[in-house]
């Protein structure tokens, strides 16, 4: 299926679902009595969305509606996918992405039948849960006078912000250990934000990634903002707080909308010793593009390119950061093992066993292998050939989720693992991002380097990648990363000279020109000097798995 056109709806489920409710489609409405009702009754009802209706009515159109319905009938089959027994059996080919497969490829249970779509809307999450007991209806609504707490954390995209209900809400245990995430505007007009964009969204949630990762996703429902009033007061908040808000998103609001997610809360209960440990766990598997010789995976090689292009002491040395491959992988090499790059805000603590073993729970932990396997089987082919299938994007998604860690104080207790932000990348406007990013990768030599440049001096690669350290010593030409000043005017246009090809001229060097702040690259690539004459630094960086360039 093309990836533009998977969210919509097969006909025949949006006619059965519409006529299986008669009439009470064509209201289209609820009123506040259903807001103050949701508690008691099953508040994932879409019958009793359309059915009442009065001057305070909230809208929601019948495709709408049958889009809800469409999605209860979704979460409600158990579509567990089978990445994890993909092999590369069913992909005997690597170089053409696979256009015939149907997506998802999960493991189905028999089928409801469509009229039983309304009891799965009637049971709300009883059926779609994720089996830690909590209440996921399909739809809540937000009471009138809820009000935001404080901002949790936001991203380019989405703001996130705990709620308070009013004082006596009969549905306050249906928000409980929730948080309120909400799209930012997407311009600078304040354009409200459709209610196309977050029902697409949630049917790529359940639809693509609940039947890859089931509970390991952090849930995500939808709820009603209408006639709670609160984008107001959001947007207040964020502009009350906007001197503490990262410079970069200082001056972005909320978009207004009649919807809102409800996302499991992953923050710890403050006062019982719990913590969060939060990062991205990107690639976890080399990209099918990458060149042969790579002896960097995708995310290390990223890191490094944009390190030497602003190698200022602000910016995250690879070496600090995760290696993607390392993580949930028993073969990783020693090396480059630590648990602590997942967190580097607790690296004093290297010496406390009890928090190693606790960052080693979380990096091999059973979600995370999960989530590599996926990421296998979902694309075999990168970001160089344009995708012909949601697979791909799937794919892009689950190398760019977040991972939530929250650790109990009692290491009797589970560490609660979850994956979060699933949003929907649109290939249209990210193609030539993801393969522009790639073949920047390839062709400025960032997978394969050997070595950093600068004038006479030699650095190793501020890099510290389990492709590095594993494999054979490679043999052949050295490849150079030939950095040049681009404080001076004349090289001051780019950041990056695109050479056509490298050099090479049989001087047994591969060599890739780029331009960067010389002054602050020798600054910060100073621990990775190449030793010169006398003893050999047992240090890590004097990696013998490397290539010398003295031996081309
Ligand atoms: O390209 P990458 O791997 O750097 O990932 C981008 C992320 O950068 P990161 O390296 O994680 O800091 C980037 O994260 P930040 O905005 O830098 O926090 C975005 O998540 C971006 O996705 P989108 O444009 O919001 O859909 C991400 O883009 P894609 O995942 O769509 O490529
Ligand atoms: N379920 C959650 N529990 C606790 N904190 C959360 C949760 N979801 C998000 N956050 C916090 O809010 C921040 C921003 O959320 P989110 O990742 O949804 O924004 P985004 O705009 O989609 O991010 P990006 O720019 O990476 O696309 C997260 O980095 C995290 O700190």
């Amino acid at each position: 299926m093309k990836a533009q056109t998977f969210l919509q709806l097969p006909p025949q489920l949006v006619e059965d679902s519409a006529s299986n409710n008669g009439s009470s489609v064509a209201g289209d409405c609820f009123d506040d009595d259903f807001l103050s009702d949701a508690g008691r009754e099953s508040p994932s009802n879409a019958d009793s969305l359309a059915e009442d209706s009065d001057d305070e009515a909230v809208a929601v159109s019948s495709a709408d509606m049958a889009r809800l319905r469409a999605m209860s009938y979704d979460r409600s089959r158990d579509r567990r996918c089978d990445c994890d027994e993909d092999d590369d059996n069913s992909h005997n080919t690597n170089d053409s992405r696979d256009q015939s497969r149907t997506r998802p490829r999960t493991r189905q249970r028999p089928q409801l039948r469509i009229q039983d779509v309304d009891l799965a809307l009637d049971m709300g999450g009883d059926n779609g849960g994720d089996g830690d007991g909590a209440y996921q209806p399909l739809v809540s609504i937000l009471p009138r006078g809820t009000k935001p707490v404080r901002l949790v954390g936001e991203g380019a995209a989405n703001a996130v912000f705990e709620i308070k209900l009013p004082p006596g809400s009969r549905v306050g245990a249906q928000f409980q250990g929730k948080l309120l995430r909400v799209a930012k505007a997407p311009s600078l007009g304040r354009a409200p934000t459709s209610s196309d964009y977050y029902l697409r969204q949630q049917e790529f949630f359940i639809r693509e990634i609940q039947p890859h990762l089931g509970e390991h996703a952090v849930s995500q429902e939808l709820v009603v903002l209408h006639k709670s009033g609160i984008v107001d007061d959001l947007n207040a908040m964020l502009r009350d707080m906007n001197h503490q808000r990262k410079p970069k998103f200082q001056g972005s609001f909320i978009g207004h909308a009649s919807w809102g997610f409800l996302v499991e809360d992953m923050r710890p209960n403050g006062d019982d010793g719990s913590i969060l440990i939060e990062f991205k766990p990107k690639w976890l598997l080399q990209s099918p593009s990458a060149p042969k010789g790579a002896i960097r995976c995708r995310q290390c090689a990223l890191e490094l390119r944009n390190y030497l292009r602003t190698p200022g002491s602000k910016s995250p040395r690879p070496e600090r950061r995760p290696c993607p491959i390392a993580l949930a992988n028993p073969d990783c090499p020693q090396q480059v093992a630590s648990p602590f790059r997942i967190a580097p805000q607790l690296s004093a603590l290297q010496d406390d066993a009890r928090v190693q073993a606790i960052l080693d729970k979380i990096i091999h932990h059973k979600a995370i292998q999960k989530l590599r396997e996926c990421q296998k089987s979902l694309d075999h082919v990168g970001p160089l050939l344009p995708p012909t299938n949601l697979d791909f994007v799937v794919a892009m998604t689950l190398r760019d989720c977040t991972c939530f860690a929250l650790v109990p104080s009692n290491d009797d207790e589970e560490i609660k693992l979850r994956f979060g932000d699933f949003d929907f990348k649109d290939p249209e406007k990210k193609f030539n991002h993801w393969r522009g990013t790639e073949q920047d990768l390839i062709e400025g030599g960032f997978y394969t380097a050997d070595w950093v440049v600068c004038g006479d001096s030699y650095y190793h690669p501020p890099s510290l990648c389990s492709l590095e350290w594993s494999g054979k010593p490679r043999t052949g030409d050295a490849v150079i990363l030939l950095m040049e000043d681009n404080t001076t005017k004349h090289n001051k246009l780019s950041s990056y000279q695109k050479n056509g090809s490298p050099s090479s001229a049989k001087t047994g060097k591969t060599v890739y020109r780029h331009t960067a702040d010389l002054a602050a690259l020798h600054k910060g690539l100073e621990p990775f000097k190449r030793e010169t004459g006398g003893v050999q630094s047992d240090s890590i960086y004097n990696n013998p798995l490397r290539c010398d360039p003295r031996r081309g």
